[in-house]
């Protein structure tokens, strides 16, 4: 089977300073893919490339076997089309540490405007999905309200429905629960957790090391820019093997 995301030599930088140098890696699909590390160590840039947020600078990135916004000849790489790139963006859904969601708009607005708007879907159907989606993380009662009526975990948990509003077979959260009151983190951990029981791909970047032990299928601790070691997650978290790991768990856990 394809892997979902095959990452090979991925290199970024940033005005001549390396933050991804080099990353290999594969997520299957219907994996819970954990990403750890220390502030800065790359893994929001990682995910960002993943989605079109970032362009590398070398090596290859491939999602469901397709090279993330190029096309290759030969030897050589073309740069993907706008439109292109917007076709493929469209099976990848991205949840924020911030939930980014309109505040103008209510709860199921915001969950129906992007198959509205890019899928061409009609407003009643996008809406009947939207509802059920909101039904799926909970909020089935809070459609109505505006973002500003909704606690951070229930935004969140908007932020979701609405990811899923595309059918991706990809989902990216980055440290989704970080800015949420420590209150309210769970009830987003379980929407992640029956996501990830329905058997949708998902790479999350998380501190939430419980998460990681329980639900996650592979776990991989990059720093500096470089995996540094990956495994299972309770294999990883319980017998690092390698120094730089064993500290920064021991600060975390
Ligand atoms: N657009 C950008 N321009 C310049 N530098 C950037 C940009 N985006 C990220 N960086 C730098 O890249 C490095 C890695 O950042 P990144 O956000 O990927 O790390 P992270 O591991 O996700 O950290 P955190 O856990 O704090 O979110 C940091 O030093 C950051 O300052």
């Amino acid at each position: 089977m394809t892997a979902m995301v095959k990452a090979e030599g991925v290199h970024k930088s940033f005005g001549g300073v390396q933050v991804l140098k080099g990353i290999d890696l594969e997520v299957e699909q219907g994996e819970v893919f954990c990403l750890i590390g220390p502030s800065g160590s790359g893994k929001s840039t990682f995910l960002r490339c993943i989605n079109h947020l970032e362009k590398i600078n070398a090596g290859r990135l491939y999602v469901d076997g397709e090279l993330v916004g190029y096309r290759q000849k030969g030897d050589k790489l073309y740069e993907l089309k706008d439109s292109e790139v917007a076709q493929q963006r469209r099976d990848i859904g991205m949840v924020f540490q911030r939930f980014n969601l309109f505040p103008h708009m209510t709860a199921v607005e915001n969950v129906m405007e992007a198959p509205v708007q890019v899928k061409g879907l009609n407003r009643s159907a996008a809406r009947q999905r939207a509802l059920e989606l909101l039904d799926r993380v909970g909020l089935g009662d809070k459609a109505g309200n505006y973002p500003s009526q909704l606690s951070g975990g229930q935004q969140q948990r908007v932020a979701i429905a609405r990811a899923l509003a595309m059918d991706p077979k990809l989902m990216l959260f980055d440290e989704p629960t970080s800015a949420l009151d420590p209150e309210l983190v769970g009830d987003v951990l379980d929407v992640m957790r029956d996501l990830a029981e329905s058997g949708m791909t998902m790479i999350v970047v998380t501190h939430e090391m419980g998460f990681a032990r329980e639900v996650g299928d592979s776990l991989v601790f990059m720093d500096g820019g470089v995996v540094v070691e990956s495994g299972h997650p309770r294999e990883v978290l319980t017998d690092p093997q390698h120094e730089r790991t064993k500290s920064f768990l021991s600060k975390v856990l």
